[in-house]
């Protein structure tokens, strides 16, 4: 009898196995994957934005490369690509995703008026919303109301914070290193103090806590203090979203370390808003008081978010998607940038005749001044060198859409320009806008694997940060389809999602380096015998996870003598 049983089962699973493998065969080699035409096709074991791609160790005999499919295969990936597009096929598990690394079809993926929306259900989205809806998770009507209300916090005000509080983080980095009096530096590990900065920066200009260089990681009470707090809360979202609450009973320490930022943070953020609200019933019923006065004391981009709440009334944003909303631009803003300036002064360190050429621009517009937020502008090859920085390392390197109905893409051919091939793209097919095919595609940035910031001088805009469009205004140029996007340029997106934090960053990166250069030259920490180019492989080649980043870059600083 139980042998029946076993038999019966046994035939079952065969059965169900074997059903599995035709439709997969099925999946693989007979269907469109959402495409009208042949497209040039990879077949990896799952698709690289899945969780068993994440999760399984790569096999790169076996295409497995996981999230980073497109950087280790960036010479190749698109060579037998004409329209610069191909399909990602997995054999073993989950849909496939169609690849574009051509400059024509972002435009229309990622422009007005596109088909093409952010799945809120995907990896990634649904995990930075778990506060509730923000506007990088958020959709539709409901997205336009979160970046309505979240873009004028980014406005010239914010900037010129940004600037002043880089200059005094960059000042008291050098103080409390010890730094103020010596000529050579010991070794630095740039990426965490491009972490630092870039945490700092957002705390403070983000939320109004400014934070100390050196703060111990509990409080005199024992408790976490704010600088882990927010360390913890901004490279820790995944696991957050993804850990179920049951594990935190088990008391891991990680995970009891987990809770108590998120639940600290939480707190906080609740009596914040509260403390923004009654200062802002005071300020607004002080008579004479001006409404640019009451956006100069909500100078941060959380009381500017409560303001803006304020003036539209409670129910415009709840206090939930305020928090989520600061979630959002920590997460978005804090290791995106921080990755960008490690990769950058990694980068510098291997090309001192660039740092040279650098440190005569910072000189010549300087003089022996202090940088100031007005000189943003004239620092123009400080500003090629982050865009050059941010093109070999596209942080945020994977752009992920699906089509919400059938639609096509115009494309021109690589081999001849002047024709142009439509893909007809069927409804919910997955389509993946591909930064690092872009960045390191040869008809579009020459030599592509080197650090050459000079490819940027002459698309760098004549804007300047004092009088640069503010975030509003930025977003209704690219509402209209008119954004002087710098050509080929796209590592901070493009059209109506385009990046709201881009001067923000921006503006923090160029105003440390400017600080940084002027006074130090930046050298490569070699092991013995190793060559710069050897230095760049073992400790530049990035991993990667929602964003690119960078383990140890140790460099060192030596002063410069004029
Ligand atoms: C080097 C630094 C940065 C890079 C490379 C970067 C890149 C990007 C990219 C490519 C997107 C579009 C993603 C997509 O549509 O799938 C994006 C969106 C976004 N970024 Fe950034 N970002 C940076 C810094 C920042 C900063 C400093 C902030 C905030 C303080 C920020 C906040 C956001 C937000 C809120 C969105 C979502 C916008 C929307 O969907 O309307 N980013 N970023």
């Amino acid at each position: 009898m139980a042998s029946n049983h076993l038999t019966t089962f046994l035939s079952f699973s065969v059965i169900l196995f074997i059903s599995y493998v035709a439709k997969r065969i099925y999946e693989v080699y007979f269907s469109t994957h959402g495409v009208n035409k042949e497209l040039p096709r990879l077949i990896t074991p799952f698709p690289s934005l899945s969780f068993p791609s994440v999760a399984i160790p790569l096999v790169p005999s076996l295409n497995h490369y996981g999230i980073c499919v497109t950087w280790k295969n960036r010479k190749s990936l698109y060579s037998n690509a004409p329209l610069k597009t191909f399909v990602q096929t997995p054999l073993i598990y989950g849909e496939s995703f169609v690849y574009t690394s051509s400059v024509a079809a972002f435009r229309q993926v990622y422009g007005l008026n596109s088909v093409f929306e952010k799945d809120p259900n995907s990896t990634g989205n649904s995990d930075i919303c778990l506060f509730g809806p923000n506007v990088i998770g958020a959709v539709g009507e409901d997205w336009k109301r979160h970046r309505r209300i979240a873009a004028p916090s980014f406005n010239r005000n914010t900037y010129r914070a940004v600037w002043d509080t880089t200059t005094k983080v960059y000042e008291d980095m050098v103080a409390n290193e010890g730094w103020e009096t010596i000529h050579r530096t010991g070794i630095v590990k740039a990426n965490m103090i491009t972490h630092k900065l870039a945490l700092f920066i957002i705390a403070s200009v983000g939320f109004g806590l400014p934070m100390a260089w050196e703060e111990p990681i509990k409080t005199d009470k024992g408790k976490m203090s704010l600088q882990s707090m927010i360390f913890e809360v901004s490279t820790h979202v995944i696991e957050r979203a993804r850990i179920p609450s049951l594990l935190y009973v088990s008391g891991h320490p990680a995970l009891k370390r987990l809770e108590e930022a998120y639940s600290t943070f939480d707190r906080l953020m609740h009596e914040r808003i509260k403390e923004r609200e009654e200062e802002l019933i005071v300020l607004r019923s002080t008579p004479g008081v001006t409404d640019e006065e009451i956006a100069d004391t909500m100078r941060d981009v959380f009381g500017c978010l409560v303001n803006a709440r304020m003036s539209e009334g409670k129910l415009s944003m709840s206090d939930e998607e305020i928090i989520s909303n600061c979630l959002a631009f920590m997460f978005a803003g804090h290791e995106t940038t921080a990755n960008t300036l490690a990769g950058a002064l990694g980068l510098l360190a291997i090309y001192p005749e660039t740092q040279d050429f650098i440190f005569r621009e910072i000189k010549d517009v300087l003089g022996n001044r202090e940088p100031a937020f007005e000189d943003y502008d004239a620092l123009v090859a400080v500003q090629a060198c982050f865009f050059e920085a941010l093109r070999i390392y596209p942080v945020s390197f994977l752009m992920l859409r699906h089509a919400t109905e059938d639609t096509m893409l115009n494309i021109p051919r690589t081999d001849d320009p002047s024709v142009v091939e439509t893909i007809r793209i069927k409804k919910g097919t997955n389509l993946v806008g591909d930064l690092v095919g872009l960045s390191y595609d040869p008809q579009v940035f020459p030599d592509p694997e080197e650090f050459n910031p000079r490819r940027w001088l002459e698309k760098i805009p004549a804007t300047s940060a004092g009088s640069s469009l503010d975030q509003r205004q930025a977003d209704e140029v690219n509402l209209s389809g008119s954004a002087s996007t710098l050509d080929g340029f796209l590592g901070f997106s493009f059209g109506p999602r385009t990046c709201i934090g881009h001067k923000f960053a921006k503006i923090e990166t160029v105003c440390f380096l400017a600080n940084l250069l002027r006074s130090w030259r930046i050298e490569p920490v070699l092991e013995d015998g190793e060559t710069n180019a050897e230095w760049r492989a073992r400790v530049l080649e990035p991993h990667f996870g929602l964003t690119l980043m960078f383990d140890d870059v140790p460099v060192r600083f030596v002063r410069r003598s004029n």
